[in-house]
Parts: structure tokens; C-alpha cells; sequence
């Protein structure tokens, strides 16, 4: 799968790791992250993310920042983009099977590598379960 990831100074360690267990795992990935920890503002590196994702470059994204807040905000700025802010595996899981997310995103300071990896992992491994969640889904655009 092509994945397109992007994330803050906050986020650039997290960023690191991730790309280095999706390439581990046969993944394409587009950075356009920082990979430094010199301040910077997520949505420079957020809305290139979310336009792969809209525009079908990527499958997938990912948006590490501090809180994963501001990421998630400028996310869901895209019309065809569903990011979900999450901090523990069983909110991936439903942002996956309820939510058809198709945005990650992760709060680097309050969540370990080791999570925000096993959030990964279940991100990519989980699929929508569709039925009456993707009648809501259809819901979501604004009118
Ligand atoms: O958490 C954030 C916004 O939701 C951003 O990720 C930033 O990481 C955070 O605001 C940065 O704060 P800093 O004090 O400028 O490092």
C-alpha cells in the first residue's frame, strides 16, 4: 500500500519508527514530514497528506503533532478525508471498523513508540465493516 505520512517536530522521532515498520512490512511510504525537532506548524505537513489521501496517491495517512488535535482539525478540513484522533489500539479499531478513517492520527506526547506502533499495526490490519456504518459514513460531508 502507499502511505502518506506527515507530522510536526513533535511528531518527527514517532515519524521515524513508523516509517521504519511500514517499509518493514512491504508499505510505500510518502514523507512529507519534518525529520527534524526544529519547530515548525503541522499543517504545512498535514495538508499535503490529506490531499494524497483525497486524491488517491495514497490509500492511508498518518499525522503525528503534539496532541494530534490541530493535525486531525486540518485533516477533516478535506472533504473526502475521515481523521481519526487516537490514543489507544481499541479507538483505531473502531475508527477503522465503525469510522472508515482513513487518517491516523496520533499524539506523540502522550502516547510511547512502542503504542503508536501497535496503533499502526491495527490501523493498517483492520477493515470497515460497512452495513449500518456506512450509511453514517455517507452522512458525514457537509451539505
Ligand atoms: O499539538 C499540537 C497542536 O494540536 C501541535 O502538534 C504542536 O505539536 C504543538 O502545538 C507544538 O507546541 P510547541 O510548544 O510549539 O512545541
Amino acid at each position: 500500500m502507499n502511505i502518506s505520512i506527515g507530522n510536526d517536530h513533535a511528531g518527527t522521532e514517532y515519524k521515524l519508527a513508523i516509517v521504519g515498520l511500514l517499509k518493514s512490512l512491504g508499505h510505500e511510504v510518502i514523507n512529507h514530514g519534518t525529520d527534524s525537532s526544529d519547530s515548525v506548524d503541522y499543517p504545512d505537513f498535514v495538508h499535503p497528506v490529506s490531499e494524497d489521501v483525497a486524491n488517491g496517491t495514497a490509500e492511508f495517512g498518518i499525522i503525528i503533532c503534539g496532541s494530534g488535535n490541530g493535525a486531525a482539525m486540518t485533516a477533516n478540513k478535506h472533504q473526502e478525508v475521515r481523521a481519526a484522533l487516537c490514543w489507544n489500539k481499541e479507538l483505531v479499531y473502531l475508527a477503522r471498523t465503525h469510522n472508515d478513517a482513513n487518517i491516523l492520527s496520533l499524539p506523540a506526547r502522550y502516547i510511547a513508540i512502542p503504542q503508536a506502533l501497535e496503533m499502526v499495526k491495527t490501523f493498517m490490519d483492520t477493515p470497515f465493516e460497512g452495513g449500518r456504518h456506512a450509511r453514517r459514513v455517507e452522512k458525514i460531508p457537509c451539505r
